[in-house]
C-alpha cells in the first residue's frame, strides 16, 4: 500500500484526495492534503509532514508551487507526480528535479491523450510538425500580462478568437492554468522547438477541446479531445483528476497498465 500526499486541494487535488481517502484506488491511501487555503474536510498536513509520511506526493497546485515544492519532494527521497507539467518549460527546474535526490519524477497525461503514441513515434525518428490547438471559454484565458484592451477583446469576443500562437514553451508558460497540455505534448515528442501551440477563445465552447496533429518519420497523427470542464474550475477539464487517479493506480499496482 503506498501512502499519497496531495499538494493543492482545488478542482484536481480535491477530487484526487477524496477518492484516495475513500479507498477508491487499489494499493494507495491518502496520507493527507497540503493546502494553505483549506482541505475540504480532508485530513490536512504541512509539507514537512507530507514529506515525512508519504511515499508519493502529487502536485496539483500550479506551476509556481511545483517550482518550489517539487525539488523538496525529490530531495526528501519521495516520488513526485507532476500535474502542472507546464512548469517544466523551465529547463533549470527540470534539471533541479532530476538532480535533487532519490525521488522519482512522474508526469500526468492530464487533459490529453495520445502521448504514448507520440513518445513511441518520436523514438523512430524526428517529427517535422507538431501542433496543439486548445479551445476554451474566453474568461479563463485572460492573463495578467495582457493589455486592458486585449483582455477586454478576449472577454467580449462573440466568435472564436485566436488569442495566441507560438512555441509550446512560450504558450505553456504564458497561460499557466490553461495550456500545461502544450508542455505535455512537447515533453512527449522530446522536442520543445517543433511544437506549435495555439490558444483559441470561443464563447460557444461548452466543451474544452485540444486537437493535436503531428507528422514525422513514423507517420501522421491526429488526436481530438473534447472534455467537459470541471464545475469547480472551468479552465480545468473534469477528466484531469481521473488521469491523476489512473496514474496513481498504475504506480501502486502496475499489473495490467499500458506501457
Ligand atoms: N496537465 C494538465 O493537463 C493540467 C494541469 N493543470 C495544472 O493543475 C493546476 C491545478 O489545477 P486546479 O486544481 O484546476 O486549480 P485550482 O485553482 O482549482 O486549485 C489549486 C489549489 O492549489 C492550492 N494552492 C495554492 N498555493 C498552494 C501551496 N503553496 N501549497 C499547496 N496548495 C496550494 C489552492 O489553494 C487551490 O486549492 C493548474 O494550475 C495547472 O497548472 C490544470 C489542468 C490540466
Ligand atoms: O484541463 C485542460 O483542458 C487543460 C489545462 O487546463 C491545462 O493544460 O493547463
Amino acid at each position: 500500500m503506498i501512502s499519497v500526499a496531495v499538494v493543492g486541494c482545488g478542482a484536481i487535488g480535491g477530487v484526487v484526495a477524496r477518492a484516495l481517502h475513500e479507498g477508491e484506488v487499489v494499493g494507495a491511501r491518502l496520507a493527507g492534503v497540503v493546502d494553505p487555503n483549506g482541505t475540504r474536510g480532508l485530513p490536512g498536513m504541512s509539507l514537512e509532514e507530507a514529506l515525512a509520511a508519504a511515499d508519493l506526493v502529487v502536485e496539483a497546485a500550479g506551476q509556481a508551487v511545483l517550482a518550489d515544492v517539487g525539488p523538496r519532494v525529490v530531495a526528501a527521497g519521495r516520488d513526485l507526480l507532476v500535474v502542472s507539467v507546464g512548469a517544466l518549460t523551465d529547463d533549470a527546474l527540470l534539471a533541479r528535479l532530476h538532480g535533487a535526490g532519490d525521488g522519482r519524477v512522474h508526469l500526468v497525461s492530464g487533459a490529453v491523450g495520445g502521448l504514448d503514441m507520440l513518445r513511441s513515434a518520436a523514438r523512430m525518428g524526428p517529427f517535422e510538425t507538431v501542433r496543439i490547438v486548445t479551445t476554451k471559454k474566453p474568461a479563463g484565458l485572460v492573463q495578467p500580462w495582457m493589455s486592458a484592451a486585449e483582455a477586454d477583446r478576449v472577454r467580449a469576443t462573440d466568435r472564436p478568437l485566436e488569442v495566441r500562437r507560438g512555441p509550446a514553451r512560450e504558450i505553456a508558460a504564458a497561460f499557466p492554468r490553461s495550456t500545461n497540455v502544450a508542455a505535455a505534448v512537447a515533453l512527449a515528442v522530446g522536442d520543445w522547438d517543433v511544437v506549435e501551440a495555439v490558444v483559441v477563445a470561443d464563447p460557444a465552447a461548452s466543451l474544452t477541446s485540444h486537437v493535436i496533429t503531428a507528422s514525422g518519420a513514423a507517420g501522421e497523427y491526429r488526436f481530438e479531445i473534447r472534455n467537459r470542464p470541471s464545475p469547480d474550475n472551468p479552465t480545468t477539464s473534469q477528466v484531469v483528476p481521473y488521469a491523476v487517479l489512473r496514474a496513481i493506480g498504475d504506480l501502486a499496482a502496475p499489473s495490467g497498465a499500458f506501457r
